[in-house]
């Protein structure tokens, strides 16, 4: 069959290869790859031979949620078509966009479950303009040869200081006075308030943020403690202890830093509360569904916890507004009407320094597996990077293989390359799923499409992809 009869017949068949940025998405730009060369790569990677067999401005990208103009400005100077939208979007909304799309970004509202993933058809890749993944089907998105991306410590520190502000706060009493002067009434006291300086900060989860959290701590004079499911190395003179029993009895302040897990869900309801000092307080800049809320406003206003800072919570609202109460979650009004309790809308990684460094990783991260094939970084697919191609290598191209981890692809697949010269080749797994990279010199545009079609055919693929 000559390439140009096949190319019609690749363009009404673009929708049955699913997620593929391979010949039948962008068939017009089948006879001539190098039409896109001439777009400069990101100047921050280390300058490769960019690989798109496809027209730039084929590639359809929707941003939510305010992602950093840094990260808008990567992606539009690749030449892909990016729509960029401040708010998230109601579930109905989201599930009409994201059929058309190839690229998602998201922060930490939008949940792109199984139902809004099913309807993601040209769905190549997330990513996440965040830390958190866990609004993501990570393992549906998987199974669908689709690569999430985030940004794994760009706003630790953001999320560190905010917390050292608040335990200051907190011991001070400082929200209440502040309100109480914004209502004209001078209230000068110093009962119940206190000096962090040789204070017990005890915090759950030592990861990026409880780690960073806990130098900063031990340089203002408290003694830090931390909970952990793994044995980790302490920093300075903190110390681990064994139970999170042990932290709750032991630390004035009670910081939470786990991801959100069925473990972690409820992780602080009545019972730990109960645990907890007299007079202690206790901050959560983790995930809404860490802490029992309910069960923290009961523990507050019979005065065994002597403050609160929320910075997450388990209903927040799509976009800002009037929106936080109790038809948004059932304790909004309790909650509001509590003394020494600092509220703030999910703002922990909000600074200007976090979001650009956001902007940068994921764009970054986002251009490089779009137009390299990369999966470095990727929190659901195995990470795989092959060396790149270099400008002089015009009859290369680079096949990119997802799929189901069972035994015999590699025979099968090699069978497929053994005619070829294949320059490099590289595979990997995690669970089920594996992702295999293989570059071919001295290919055929007729050649290209032939092991790309007999790739396709195979049992187990989930994706194929041609770069070249
Ligand atoms: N408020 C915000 O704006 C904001 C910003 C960034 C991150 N976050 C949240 O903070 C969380 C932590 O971020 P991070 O970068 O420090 O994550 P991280 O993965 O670096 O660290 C998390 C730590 O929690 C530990 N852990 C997991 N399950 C646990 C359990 N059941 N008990 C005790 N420890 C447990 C892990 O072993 C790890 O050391 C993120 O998952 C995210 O949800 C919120
Ligand atoms: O910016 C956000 O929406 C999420 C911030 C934070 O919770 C994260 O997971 O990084």
């Amino acid at each position: 069959m000559s390439l140009a009869l096949d190319i019609d017949s690749a363009a009404s068949a673009s929708r049955r290869v699913s997620h593929s940025q391979g010949l039948s998405v962008s068939p017009l730009t089948f006879h001539s790859p190098t039409s896109s060369f001439g777009i400069q790569p990101v100047t921050r990677l280390a300058s490769p031979k960019p690989l798109k067999p496809f027209d730039t401005q084929d590639i359809k990208i929707l941003l939510l949620e305010n992602v950093n103009k840094t990260g808008q400005d990567i992606l539009r100077q690749q030449g892909y078509q990016v729509e960029a939208l401040k708010t998230s979007l109601p579930e109905d909304q989201l599930i009409e966009k994201i059929q058309d799309v190839h690229v998602i970004g998201i922060r930490s509202k939008t949940k792109l479950t199984e139902k809004v993933l099913r309807q993601a058809k040209n769905l190549l890749v997330i990513g996440c303009f965040c830390i958190g993944t866990n609004q993501v089907d990570l393992e549906y998105a998987a199974k669908h040869g689709i690569a999430v991306f985030n940004s794994p410590f760009a706003n630790s520190r953001s999320v560190a200081e905010l917390v050292i502000g608040e335990i200051i706060v907190l011991a001070r009493q400082l929200g209440d006075r502040s309100n109480e002067m914004h209502r004209g009434f001078w209230n000068k006291v110093s009962a119940g308030c206190w000096e962090i300086r040789g204070k017990t900060l005890g915090i759950v989860g030592y990861g990026h943020i409880g780690s960073q959290l806990s130098v900063l701590a031990e340089a203002m004079g408290m003694n830090v403690i931390y909970y952990d499911v793994v044995n980790l190395m302490a920093l300075g003179t903190a110390t681990q202890v064994p139970t999170l029993d042990d932290l709750l009895q032991e630390a004035d302040f009670v910081t939470l830093h786990v991801p959100e897990l069925p473990e972690t869900k409820n992780m602080i309801a009545k019972p730990q509360l109960d645990k907890m000092k007299a007079g202690s307080y206790l901050i959560n800049a983790s995930r809404g569904s860490v802490v029992d809320i309910p069960a923290l406003v009961d523990a507050m206003r019979v005065g065994k916890i002597a403050g609160a800072a929320l910075d997450v919570y388990p209903n927040e609202p799509a976009a800002n507004g009037e929106y936080f109460n109790a038809s948004l979650n059932s304790f909004g009004d309790d909650i509001r009407s509590l003394k020494n309790i600092i509220l703030t809308p999910h703002i922990g990684g909000s600074t200007e320094e976090a979001q650009r460094a956001i902007g940068v990783e994921v764009g970054d991260a986002l251009v490089r597996y779009i137009n390299q094939g990369s999966t470095i970084g990727s929190v659901n697919l195995p990470e795989v990077n092959l060396r790149s191609l270099t400008r002089d290598e015009r009859e290369h191209a680079r096949f990119i293989y997802i799929h189901r981890n069972v035994p015999g692809v590699l025979r099968k697949v090699n069978e497929i390359l053994g005619d070829h010269n294949v320059d490099k080749q590289t595979t990997d797994s995690k669970g089920d799923i594996a992702y295999l990279m293989a570059d071919v010199s001295n290919v055929k545009t007729s050649d290209i499409k032939e092991i790309s079609d007999a790739l396709d055919a195979l049992s187990s693929r989930i994706l194929t992809r041609v770069l070249y």
